[in-house]
């Protein structure tokens, strides 16, 4: 049973699992993926990604991982950053990971940074092993938000940290009214006509619209048992920083 609104947003039918078709449409768009993100973004997401990194700086963790690592920017860019001697970057989508894979040998960091198939509400890792958990725009995509909180709160060290990006909604004018109209217009013309894939870019907007935001999430990540809940909104309410500890 879906708990939150936007666990029944699905990109392309009611009968499949959430979990199946997010997979299906990842795969789908992961050669257009990259460019029509930055497209979209104006490449502010350079900046927010940044900014999320940044919070861990002071904690040096040794041993990350990047949940819904997807194509890998956000897993690279905080291997540059914070010299961690491991980076797991995990996703239910090789078609984007593959992405990832060929990226991170491309700029040499294959020996640091690797690549696995898992699902986030349901991780094979042990209990306490990971330093820092980062999540760019995927907790979204979840099937269960609930679950995919609790498995990243196990596999935290005591004191770990986890940092979630994801996009939401503006409040204020002008800017709620100017993402209206892009996000209905601009947002599923572009998508279709890179990726070729309209579905996927109007289940973006929906479930952006759907995901509790703010406050209501704050509470969402203390609920699955992290303490010292902080959020930041970012770009006038475009995407809120979450930084949570174990
Ligand atoms: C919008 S992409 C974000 C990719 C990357 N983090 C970035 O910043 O560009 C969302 C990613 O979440 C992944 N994803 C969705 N549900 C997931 C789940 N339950 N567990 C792991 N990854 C998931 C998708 O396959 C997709 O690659």
């Amino acid at each position: 049973m879906p708990h939150y609104p936007q666990e029944e947003i699905k990109p392309y039918n009611e009968s499949e699992s959430k979990a199946v078709q997010v997979e299906k449409m990842f795969d789908n768009i992961a050669p257009a993926y990259d460019n029509l993100n930055h497209v979209l973004s104006w490449g502010i997401d350079k900046s927010w990604r940044r900014k999320a990194i940044n919070c861990l700086k002071p904690y040096h963790p040794q041993r990350i991982m990047d949940v819904a690592t997807g194509t890998g920017d956000f897993a690279i860019q905080a291997f540059t950053m914070l010299h961690p001697q491991e980076l797991i970057g995990t996703d239910i989508s090789e078609g984007m990971m593959n992405i990832g894979r060929e990226k991170v040998k491309q700029a040499g960091f294959s020996e640091h940074i690797s690549f696995a198939k898992e699902d986030c509400t349901n991780l094979s890792f042990t209990d306490n092993c990971f330093d820092a958990i980062t999540v760019a725009f995927g907790v979204r995509n979840f099937e269960n938000l609930d679950k995919g909180l609790q498995e990243m709160h196990r596999v935290l060290v005591p004191g770990g940290h986890l940092v979630i990006l994801e996009l939401s909604e503006p409040e204020w004018f002008p800017m709620k009214q100017l993402y209206a109209l892009y996000s209905k217009i601009v947002i599923p013309t572009l998508g279709k006509l890179f990726s070729k894939d309209r579905s996927a870019y109007t289940y973006l907007p929906q479930s952006i619209k759907a995901f509790p935001q703010g406050e209501i999430m704050q509470g969402i990540i203390r609920k699955a048992g992290f303490s010292q809940v902080h959020f930041q909104r970012l770009t006038l309410g475009i995407c809120t920083l979450y930084f949570a500890t174990k």
